[in-house]
């Protein structure tokens, strides 16, 4: 793919812009298969890879996290510089259309509303960074990283000028982060429209999104990711048993590190009778609570605990049919791989975004045989791999 800011230098994120599309993807699945077999992985030589869910090579990225750099009057929305002084990557070609289509107005809205841009070397200034996601259907979730509260006027006021500009803006916060930090966000959000959560269609549900919570950065590719782990689930039957239980569904499932909600809705609505999700994220778990009832699922179909994922299984003194796990990139740790190996769970799958820690926990639970494997290219240009894979208790 061709990209200005790639070919001059200011930008070298995407770091395998320069390979094929058909080859990043190889070489991937290439480097998970390789990492399987270096852990020593029981069973991995045996895993039958289904053909990579694949990504467009532009337009795919529905996040963007903007510095805001420059001056009022010419401010630059994308990263710093080595010196800490703005780069302007508004025409980055990965971001998705709404995205794309936001960044001049947001440029305008800084120029019309006077929102200095925050400065780094001097420590001066107010606005920081600019958080955007967008869903497909053009709507946005637009959060404004200020340094204080000083300027939380400005931005309620400029709402009506912000959606003149940006007509998408559906979700607009504040974030408030004083201190002078490397990290993007503070503690403090402030919701400044009546919509807190972001309704975004993935797959085959609507998930809502607030704006603190996880969402996998690909929709076109998240979307294959929950069809793939319900159609795994289900054996790949439509709902529609006695009890609209799928035939050859689970009855109970567990989604540990579920987020938002996307791969239990997806498997509530295939069918698994009584589906449990679990995060440690609040926030995300009344999203995930909001995005069920909008889509007419009863409470004891689908519930959502706040909860530590390792020590909620443990206490739970039984175990369901099957169990979804998509840890953060250290992976589910010892403890819970040796709690699931040991468990008796029948069926797990393991999405990962994170080779190394994905091959390092299913070396550690030996009982779990992978028995097939599909590669989600959610990053295409950059090395890194999204893998989900299939186990099943060896007999
Ligand atoms: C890779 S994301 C996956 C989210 C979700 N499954 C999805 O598809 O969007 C990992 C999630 O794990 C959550 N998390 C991190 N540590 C956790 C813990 N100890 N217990 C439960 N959830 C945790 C994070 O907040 C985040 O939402």
């Amino acid at each position: 793919m061709e990209c200005a800011y790639h070919r001059s230098g200011v930008c070298r994120s995407c770091t395998w812009i320069a390979r094929p599309y058909a080859e990043q993807v190889a070489a991937k699945q290439d480097a998970v298969v390789r990492a399987l077999a270096a852990a020593g992985v029981t069973g991995a030589e045996g895993i039958a890879w289904l053909p990579p869910a694949t990504s467009a090579p532009a337009g795919f990225r529905t996040k963007a996290k903007m510095a805001v750099g420059g001056t009022i009057d010419r401010p630059t929305l994308g990263v710093l510089d080595a010196g800490l002084r703005g780069v302007d990557l508004s025409a980055c070609p990965i971001m998705a259309p709404p995205l794309a289509s936001a960044m001049p107005g947001l440029s305008r809205f800084i120029r019309r509303t006077g929102l200095l841009p925050y400065d780094v070397p001097r420590r001066r200034g107010e606005l920081k960074y600019i958080l955007a996601t967008c869903a497909d259907d053009g709507a946005l979730l637009i959060r404004f990283v200020l340094r204080s509260r000083r300027q939380l006027g400005t931005l309620r006021r400029g709402l009506p000028l912000l959606r003149e500009l940006v007509p998408g803006a559906t979700v607009v916060t504040a974030n408030i982060h004083p201190t002078h930090e490397a990290i993007i966000e503070g503690p403090e959000e402030v919701v400044l429209t009546d919509a807190a959560t972001l309704p975004m269609p993935v797959g085959d549900i609507v998930l809502r999104v607030g704006p603190r919570s996880f969402t996998q950065t690909n929709t076109a590719v998240a979307s294959q990711l929950y069809r793939q782990a319900s159609a795994w689930l289900t054996g790949g039957a439509p709902a529609g048993g006695a009890d609209g239980a799928a035939p050859g569904a689970p009855r109970e499932l567990w989604d540990l590190y579920c987020g938002v909600g996307g791969f239990a809705l997806h498997a509530a609505r295939a069918g698994v009778p009584a589906v449990t999700g679990i995060e440690i994220s609040g926030q995300a778990i009344d999203s995930a609570r909001e995005a069920a009832a909008g889509l007419g699922l009863a409470p004891d179909a689908v519930r959502f605990v706040a909860a530590d994922a390792t020590r909620w299984a443990r206490s739970q003194g039984r175990v369901p049919d099957a169990v979804v796990v998509n840890p953060p990139r250290r992976g589910i740790g010892e403890d819970l791989a040796r709690w699931l190996d040991g468990s008796g769970v029948a069926r797990v799958v393991y999405s990962s975004c994170f080779p190394a820690t994905l091959a390092s926990d299913l070396a550690a639970m030996p009982r779990l045989r992978p028995v097939a494997a599909r590669l989600f290219d959610m990053f295409p240009h950059t090395a890194h791999a999204e893998v989900a894979v299939l186990l099943r208790r060896a007999a």
